[in-house]
């Protein structure tokens, strides 16, 4: 069995180079830049006043002012910025050259043209020209567009972006005993939860996510469902990945010519995980139990549909400190749901008692995937370890 960090290089390298197409900034939240943009201009343009009030200049703050003009946003004052003199100015507009302080509304007395300060205390409350960005300032985020940078693509004055193509995913649920939610399950039957689960967790990362039909346990009801997913990116399988009669995933993507990526992993849960290629299709076949499928998909399906978008495709982790004391580790890298609560320095840790991988329950109540490494000896409560958060 190779070890979670190997499996993850090898499913990164199923990635092939992405392809790109040109969308508009207002589409793009959550997509990927394929090539870094520039900014087209320099904001703000010009010094701008952050509030309501008077322009002046600093050196004239103790003596009365005379009112010649007025800035407004979109409407310049042209004129000039002689000694002993003020503007009425407004938030956003252009503080003239010669200026070099605003004062709030709220600080000064004006009676006709005549402006007295009556507070001389803050800032300039001016923002100097380019204190945002400037022209040419290159943006390239390496992770998928939020929604504060499609504002700032916006100001930029880029309406158009190249993106990655969305990564088509199927995602393929297999066994006799699964039914669709809302059917009425017969003796022996449950229902199908991994399959929107995963790609709901796909589509999360920029994937466009088809759930096929579920497939029977047979070689025959695999091979048509393999046939659907020919003109994907990627296959997801669910369940028939391990060693009984019925788990038939690993012999049909085989006979279908599956390059093997590998097979079997030190992980717990998702020790029976395979991955490959099928033709041009990237193949990862997860367990059936669904926390093993859920958090496989975390560890391995989610980076590998952000490589497929030229990303790095990272699984980002943070430090907390354990609540309570555990057990020695086995041979295999472990993921324990857990929860988190505020800590003195660190976020503290609190893995379930129970951690079976069959307990949608516990994985949906988890903040955290907590990481103990294979081999990991006993940890006492207060000792420091990494975790992957599961919520934002
Ligand atoms: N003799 C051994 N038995 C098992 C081993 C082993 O090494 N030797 N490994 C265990 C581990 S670990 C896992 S994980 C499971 C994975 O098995 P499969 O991938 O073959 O999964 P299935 O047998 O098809 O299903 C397991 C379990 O999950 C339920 N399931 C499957 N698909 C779904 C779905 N889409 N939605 C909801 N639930 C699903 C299924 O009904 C089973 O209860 O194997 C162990 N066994
Ligand atoms: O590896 Mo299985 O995924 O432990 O339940």
């Amino acid at each position: 069995m190779i070890s979670v960090d190997e499996a993850l290089a090898r499913v990164l390298a199923l990635a092939p180079a992405p392809e790109g197409e040109e969308i508009a900034i207002a589409d793009a939240v959550g997509r990927s830049l394929l090539a870094p943009v520039a900014a087209r201009l320099t904001q703000p343009p010009f010094n701008a006043a952050a509030m309501d009030g008077y322009a002046l200049r600093e050196a004239d703050l103790a003596q009365p002012l005379r009112v010649i003009g007025e800035s407004a946003a979109g409407h310049p004052w042209q004129g000039e910025a002689l000694p002993g003199t003020a503007i009425r100015i407004f938030t956003g507009a252009a503080v003239p050259e010669g200026y070099d302080r605003v004062v709030m509304q709220e600080n000064t007395a004006r009676e006709g043209d005549v402006l007295t300060v009556t507070d001389a205390s803050g800032g300039s409350h001016i923002r100097p020209r380019g204190n945002d960005f400037s022209d040419g300032d290159r943006f390239d985020p390496q992770r998928p567009l939020t929604p504060s940078d499609i504002g700032l693509l916006a100001g930029m004055n880029i309406p158009r972006v190249t993106v990655a193509r969305r990564p088509r995913v199927a995602v393929l649920a297999t066994g006799d005993e699964l039914l669709r939610p809302g059917e009425i399950p017969g003796p022996g039957q449950i229902i199908c939860s991994n399959d929107i689960a995963v790609a709901a967790l796909a589509r999360a990362v920029g994937a466009e996510a088809e759930v096929l039909p579920i497939a029977r346990d047979t070689e025959s009801s695999l091979r048509d469902s393999f046939a659907r997913a020919a003109e994907a990116d990627l296959l997801v399988t669910i369940g028939g990945a391990s060693v009984g009669d019925h788990d038939l995933v690993g012999k049909v993507a085989g006979e279908l010519g599956m390059d093997r990526a590998f097979y079997k992993i030190a992980m717990r849960p998702g020790k029976p995980l395979m991955a490959g290629t099928i033709g041009q299709t990237a193949m990862l076949g997860l367990p059936g139990n669904p926390v093993s499928s859920i958090v496989c998909a975390i560890i391995f399906m989610q980076p590998l549909i952000l490589r497929m978008q030229g990303l790095p495709g990272l699984v980002p982790t943070l430090k907390g400190r354990l609540a309570n004391d555990l057990r020695p580790e086995g041979p295999r890298q472990h993921y324990l749901r857990a929860t988190l609560s505020p800590g003195e320095d660190l976020p503290r840790v609190t893995a379930f008692g129970d951690q079976d991988s069959a307990r949608l329950a516990l994985i949906s109540q988890a903040d955290a995937l907590m990481i103990r490494p294979a081999n990991d000896p006993a940890r006492k409560a207060g000792e420091v370890v990494e975790f992957i958060p599961l919520r934002s």
